[in-house]
């Protein structure tokens, strides 16, 4: 199972104003063993902005974006300090990725991550994501790390969201004002109900309280990944949820992450066309095979790497749609070579594919 896991600076701090290195040890250790059963692990951590803030001597709260922009800059590296030294002892490698709202917006760049991401995964090695802060305007973020890890869970194609947090999970109010809130276990769909429950913020910490988690529900059970709302203080937490035990609250998914994708790609009007020669014609419609470029015998429009091209066979019928591995000017410098030459041809290489299967569309 591939899971993102998402931690607030409320699990963080463990009730402090501080990194509590204690809780930082149990997390880590929690991510090692569901590594160890043989999953993959992609962390996405808040607490940039309170390490910063720890580091400068705690400093009178100023909100304003420059000062939060300053404290992040001088926390994300101690942060991803601390993780490093952490996951060294369970003999995790982890690598730190800093995303921002245009790396999910703009086709070119989320591709790339996609692909740094799933390269680290192949390798064994954990990403630790979190917002690039530092350098994001405000217009321009994604904002909060619960919707990032929504993204990051799209991103990934992850079979499990977990997002821990001060908080048992999902109460009919916010259970710090009202005490006779209920517990919900599972969520079925989000409803207007639903959003009704959220609460905001719980900590003067954190960012968004229930409201942006039931955002980040909705946005990954709608692309085909469940979502559990957890509490972080209970060191085991993780390796039981991704064990399947009731924790929590489940939010269900609404559609298979197959079909979502299929969605994604036909969302996007087609920026140009592929034409190919009889033999890749008859994979891709017979068996959804990639599409090689030798196949390819002609490029039609312009469009960048990550667009949806329209895939046509040698009479120009309309076969398929799928996200090009490669700009048009890439494509006609390598249509009709073999993929081993594609390196020497452009100076680089995006893999031996022009189109992957998994990235293909059959109509
Ligand atoms: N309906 C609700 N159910 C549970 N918690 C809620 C609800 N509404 C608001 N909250 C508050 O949301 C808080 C968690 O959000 P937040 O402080 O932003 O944490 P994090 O740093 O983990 O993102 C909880 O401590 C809780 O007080
Ligand atoms: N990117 C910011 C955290 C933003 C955020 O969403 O915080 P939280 O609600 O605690 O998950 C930071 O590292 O301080």
């Amino acid at each position: 199972m591939r899971v993102v896991l998402k931690l607030g600076t409320s699990v963080l701090t463990a009730g402090t104003d501080r990194l509590h290195r204690p809780r930082l040890v149990d997390l880590m250790r929690g991510l090692s063993a569901v590594r160890q059963a043989g999953h993959e692990a992609v962390l996405v951590t808040s607490g940039a902005v309170l390490a910063g803030w720890e580091a400068l001597g705690f400093p009178p709260r100023d909100r304003t974006l420059a000062e939060k922009q300053l404290l992040a800059a001088v926390g994300q590296g101690r942060l991803m300090h601390a993780y490093a030294q952490l996951a060294d002892l369970y003999s995790v490698p982890v690598a730190q990725v800093l995303l921002t709202a245009d790396d999910f917006r703009d086709r070119t760049r989320y591709l790339n991550a996609r692909t740094t991401l799933n390269a680290c995964l192949a390798r064994g090695v954990m990403p630790v994501i979190n917002e690039n802060d530092a350098v994001a305007l405000e217009q321009l973020k994604v904002g909060d790390n619960d919707t990032l890890s929504a993204f990051v869970a799209n991103l990934v194609e992850a079979d499990l969201l977990v997002i821990l947090t001060d908080a048992p999970g999902l109460y009919t109010a916010d259970p710090r004002t009202h005490p006779d809130a209920t517990f919900i276990p599972v969520v079925e769909r989000v409803t207007p109900e639903v959003w009704a429950q959220a609460g905001g913020a719980g900590s003067h910490r954190g960012t968004g309280g229930m409201h942006t988690k039931i955002q980040a529900a909705e946005v990954a059970t709608r692309a085909g990944t469940p979502v559990v709302i957890a509490p972080g203080d209970a060191p085991d937490a993780l390796s039981r949820i991704v064990a399947g035990e009731a924790l929590g609250t489940r939010f269900l998914a609404h559609t298979s992450r197959l079909e979502a994708r299929k969605r994604w790609i036909l969302a996007e009007v087609a920026s140009g066309s592929l034409r190919l020669d009889a033999g890749a014609a008859q994979a891709v419609r017979e068996r959804g095979a990639s599409l090689l470029p030798a196949g390819i015998t002609a490029v039609e429009g312009r469009f960048a790497r990550g667009h949806t091209v329209r895939v046509l066979g040698p009479d120009g019928a309309d076969l398929a749609r799928g996200l090009s591995r490669y700009s048009s000017g890439d494509l006609t410098r390598i249509q009709g070579r073999h993929s081993r030459d594609v390196e020497g041809l452009l100076g680089f290489t995006y893999g031996p594919e022009a189109i992957h299967r998994d990235d293909l569309v059959r109509l």
